[in-house]
């Protein structure tokens, strides 16, 4: 798939400064429709302000950033959420001492059709809302996640990779078209972080939602992702398939220069030799 078809969101010309610090410079790219594209790059490259200004926290200097074709401008983070743009964070933003079953609810707050006086008061509307909610994330998203008998645990009480997946099912609940996932396995271990890359892959062929996501892990960059999109200094300096980004000597260069080259190109040769390995199988 090329990220030129059928954009579900673009970014075009973005600048982002600090002060006399450009953040980002010119940042250009798409997202297919569909994709999962990952947004990768050394320490301070601007990925997170990628994401900040996507999703509306930051307001860049110049530029424009589309999604399905209108122009995001002015359009407030909350709104954008109702949209379809939902994302989560690089440090977990749950309510700590709410249950599982809360948190994800309230998720799903942006998209319901009675305000927050018709539920206080409970009218038939505001019940059947909360009753089609309430199964609908039952049913559909609990299930999905395999988080079912964690329901009524209060968040706080949970492991890392549970609380990552509850955030996960939260953003679910808002009914996205695009999800923005921010190092979705930072600080996980091997048996959380292959869950998640599994559920990831889910999310995009069983609810047909595209995936944009900073991540670090490059092995699971490689393995998930259709596109990548390589920042350095607030510039894109790759974009295109895995394997056209790995061989690209600026993208080495990048990594080389922020010390970060040995542990790269160990996960390169990991991701290499399992894509190897899933090739042969298919093969055989
Ligand atoms: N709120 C801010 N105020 C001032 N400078 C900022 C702010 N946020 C980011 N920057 C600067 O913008 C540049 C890009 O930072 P950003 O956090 O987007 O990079 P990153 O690629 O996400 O880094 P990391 O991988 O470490 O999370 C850096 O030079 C950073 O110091």
């Amino acid at each position: 798939m090329h990220a030129g078809d059928n954009p579900i969101l673009e970014v075009e010309g973005v600048t982002l400064a600090f002060g006399g610090i450009k953040a980002l410079n010119e940042v250009s790219f798409r997202v297919a429709e569909g994709s999962i594209t990952s947004v990768i790059g050394p320490n301070g490259a601007g990925k997170t302000s990628v994401f900040n200004t996507i999703s509306g926290f930051y307001k860049p200097a110049s530029g424009d950033i589309r999604f399905r074709g209108r122009s995001l401008a002015g359009v407030p983070p909350p709104k954008r959420a109702a949209l379809g743009l939902a994302r989560s964070f690089q440090n977990i933003a749950l309510f700590r001492g709410m249950t599982v079953l809360d948190n994800i609810k309230l998720g799903r707050h942006s998209h319901l059709k009675t305000g927050p006086l018709a539920a206080l008061f409970f009218t038939p509307a505001a019940r059947r809302e909360e009753e089609q909610l309430r199964q609908e994330i039952e049913e559909r998203i609990i299930d999905f996640l395999e988080i079912d008998h964690i329901r009524k645990a209060p968040v706080a009480s949970l492991s890392y990779g549970l609380q990552k997946r509850v955030e996960l099912a939260r953003a679910l609940a808002m009914k996205p078209q695009i999800l923005l996932l921010d190092e979705p396995v930072a600080g996980m271990n091997r048996e959380e972080t292959e869950d998640m890359a599994r559920f990831i892959l889910e999310v995009r062929r069983e609810w047909g939602i595209t995936i944009l996501m900073v991540e670090h892990d490059m092995g699971m960059v490689m393995d998930l992702s259709d596109h990548v999109i390589v920042l350095n200094f607030g510039q894109v300096i790759a974009d295109g398939r895995p394997a056209e980004v790995q061989a690209n000597p600026e993208v080495i260069k990048a990594y080389l220069g922020s010390g970060d080259v040995l542990a790269l190109r160990a996960r390169f040769s990991a991701a290499a030799r399992k894509a190897e390995g899933a090739t042969m199988r298919t093969a055989a």
